[in-house]
């Protein structure tokens, strides 16, 4: 099987305290919806921000997309080609409503406006949330937010999908629904999930973080 991301040997601390991965190896292959987990604080959040390259390992090898990434120019094009989803919607949701929001990726690589707002309807009709389209981003509910998180990057048309606690703040019947989208989409995706439930109802395989490596469960 071919891979889309791979992680050898990689090793990362955040200046002045201990190491949070430490050798951790990590493996998405095409179709997979590798879901992880474990405890607060186990590097989780980290380990998907070294996939894109929003911090950088002091030892370990980032394989993504078929080539070996080490500076930024290379992971710019991960970024493009992985879609992550931060654990908290604010760290993501930026522009005054959510087609401006959902628009800014596609804008940003190169497509024209009518370009963006065509694939703004289509992902928002996708995911059944074209009511929110005109909305002000930042008086959106939690939940509400979260989903629209995912639109923008769905927006970006990924390869990969990097889904940091997704159902956080869904109700149950958005989390159902969710779960119904992640299933149908297309994309292989790793995703960080503390929700026993949802993860038996995606997952492929699941692996755990623990002491800064990656174990099978
Ligand atoms: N910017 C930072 N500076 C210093 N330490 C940090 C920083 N960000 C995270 N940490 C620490 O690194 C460790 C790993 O954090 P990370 O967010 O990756 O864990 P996680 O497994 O995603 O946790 P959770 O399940 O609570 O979301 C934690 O001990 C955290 O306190």
């Amino acid at each position: 099987m071919t891979s889309l991301i791979e992680l050898t040997d990689i090793h990362f601390a955040y200046p002045g305290y201990p190491p949070v991965l430490n050798g951790a190896d990590i493996r998405l292959g095409s179709k997979e919806r590798l879901c992880v987990v474990g405890h607060n604080g186990s590097g989780k959040s980290t380990l998907l921000r070294i996939i894109v390259g929003l911090l950088r390992p002091s030892r370990g090898r980032v394989v993504a997309f078929g080539r070996e990434r080490r500076a930024e120019d290379d992971f710019l094009e991960v970024r493009r080609l992985a879609g992550l989803v931060f654990q908290d919607p604010d760290d993501q949701l930026f522009c005054p409503t959510v087609a401006e929001d959902m628009a800014f990726g596609p804008l940003n690589l190169g497509k024209t406006r009518e370009e963006a707002m065509a694939i703004v309807d289509r992902v928002l009709a996708e995911l059944d949330l074209t009511r929110f389209k005109d909305r002000v981003t930042h008086k959106l509910s939690g939940g509400e937010k979260r989903l629209v998180t995912l639109a923008t990057v769905l927006a970006m048309e990924p390869e990969v999908l990097l889904l940091d606690e997704p159902t956080n703040a869904l109700d149950e019947d958005n989390e159902a629904r969710l779960t119904e989208i992640l299933r149908t989409l297309p994309q292989a995706m790793i995703v960080v999930s503390h929700d026993a439930q949802f993860r038996e109802r995606i997952a492929s395989r699941t692996v755990r973080l623990a002491e800064g490596q990656i174990r099978p469960t």
